[in-house]
C-alpha cells in the first residue's frame, strides 16, 4: 500500500505524537535530499526507515537531532521544539572506548548537568551515577560498568551507547542503522532491546537494511524514496514486492 497523501498540519493534530516532522526538506548545494518529509512516531511506537542508499534517511536522523540543519520543515517533539529532546545512536557506536562503560552512560546525562560538571567521573553527582546504573540494568550490563568499553563486544558497546541514549531521558530515541556492524545474534538482541524500550513509552525511529529485522520488530515500516515517504505500512503490509521495488527505483540515487 503506497501513501502519498500528506500528514494532517501540526495545528490540527489533537494529541501531540511523539515526534512530529512537517515539510522537512534538505538541500546540499544544488542536491535536494529531503523533499517534503513528513512523519510522525507515537510514544510508544517504534517505526522502521527502509530506503536506499542515498534515499535521506540518515539526513531525516540527523535534522531532527540538530546534527544537520534544515532547508525547510518543522520538527517538533511532544509538540515543541526539538531542544537536545531526541538522543540517537549510531552504527559506529560513538563511544570513548578508554573510558568505563559507566563513564560512557553518565555522558548521556551531561547536557543537563551545570557547567560546574565536566566529563570527570567524579564531577559527576551521586544521583547521575545511580541513574546511568539503572540505565545499564535496563540494557543488561549492570556488570559491566566498570570495565573499560572498549574491552566490549560491537553488541555489547551498542546497548552501551541505548543505555547512554536513556541516560538523556529523550522521549524520542533514534537509530541510525544500529546493527548493520553485529552479527546476527547481537543484531537481534538489539531490536529485541530497542523494542522493549516502547513498552516504558519511548517513540522509537531506526533506519535499518535489514527489511526481515524490521518486520520482526516494528510497529510499522516507512519507505524513503528521493527525500520522500513511498509508503507506510504495518509490517504486515510491507510486501516482498513493495520492498523490492523501493530498492529497485532508487538505485542510483547513492
Ligand atoms: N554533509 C553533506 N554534504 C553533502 N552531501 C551530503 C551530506 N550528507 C549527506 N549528503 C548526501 O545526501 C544524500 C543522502 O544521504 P543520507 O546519508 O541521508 O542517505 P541514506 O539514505 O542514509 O543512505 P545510506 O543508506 O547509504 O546510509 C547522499 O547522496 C549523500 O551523499
Amino acid at each position: 500500500m503506497r501513501t502519498t497523501e500528506p500528514l494532517p498540519p501540526i495545528a490540527a493534530i489533537p494529541v501531540a505524537p511523539a515526534l512530529t516532522i512537517r515539510g522537512l526538506s534538505k538541500t546540499f548545494g544544488d542536491r535536494v535530499v529531503l523533499d517534503g518529509l513528513d512523519l510522525d512516531v507515537a510514544a510508544g511506537e517504534l517505526v522502521s526507515l527502509l530506503g536506499a542508499n542515498g534515499s535521506g534517511k540518515s539526513t531525516a536522523l540527523k535534522c531532527v537531532v540538530g546534527l544537520e540543519t534544515p532547508s525547510a520543515g518543522v520538527v517538533q517533539i511532544e509538540g515543541a521544539p526539538v531542544e537536545r529532546r531526541a538522543a540517537m545512536v549510531f552504527q559506529g557506536i560513538h563511544l570513548v572506548p578508554r573510558r568505563s562503560v559507566l563513564d560512557n552512560v553518565c555522558a548521556g546525562a551531561l547536557g543537563r548537568l551545570t557547567w560546574r560538571h565536566s566529563w570527570s567521573t567524579w564531577a559527576v553527582p551521586n544521583d547521575v551515577r545511580e541513574e546511568a546504573m539503572a540505565c545499564l540494568a535496563r540494557v543488561g550490563l549492570a556488570d559491566r560498568a566498570h570495565d573499560r568499553t572498549g574491552r566490549l563486544s560491537g553488541g555489547q558497546q551498542q546497548r552501551v551507547a541505548i543505555a547512554r541514549a536513556l541516560c538523556q531521558r529523550a522521549p524520542v530515541l533514534l537509530a541510525d542503522e544500529p546493527v548493520s556492524a553485529l552479527d546476527p545474534a547481537a543484531a537481534e538482541q538489539v531490536m529485541t532491546l530497542l523494542r522493549s524500550l516502547t513498552n516504558d513509552g519511548i517513540a522509537v525511529a531506526a533506519v535499518l537494511h535489514q527489511p526481515d529485522l524490521a518486520r520482526r520488530h516494528s510497529d510499522r515500516i516507512v519507505g524513503l524514496m528521493h527525500g520522500r515517504i513511498d509508503f507506510t505500512g504495518s509490517p504486515r503490509d510491507v510486501t516482498d514486492d513493495l520492498i523490492g521495488q523501493l530498492y529497485a527505483a532508487d538505485r542510483g540515487a547513492a
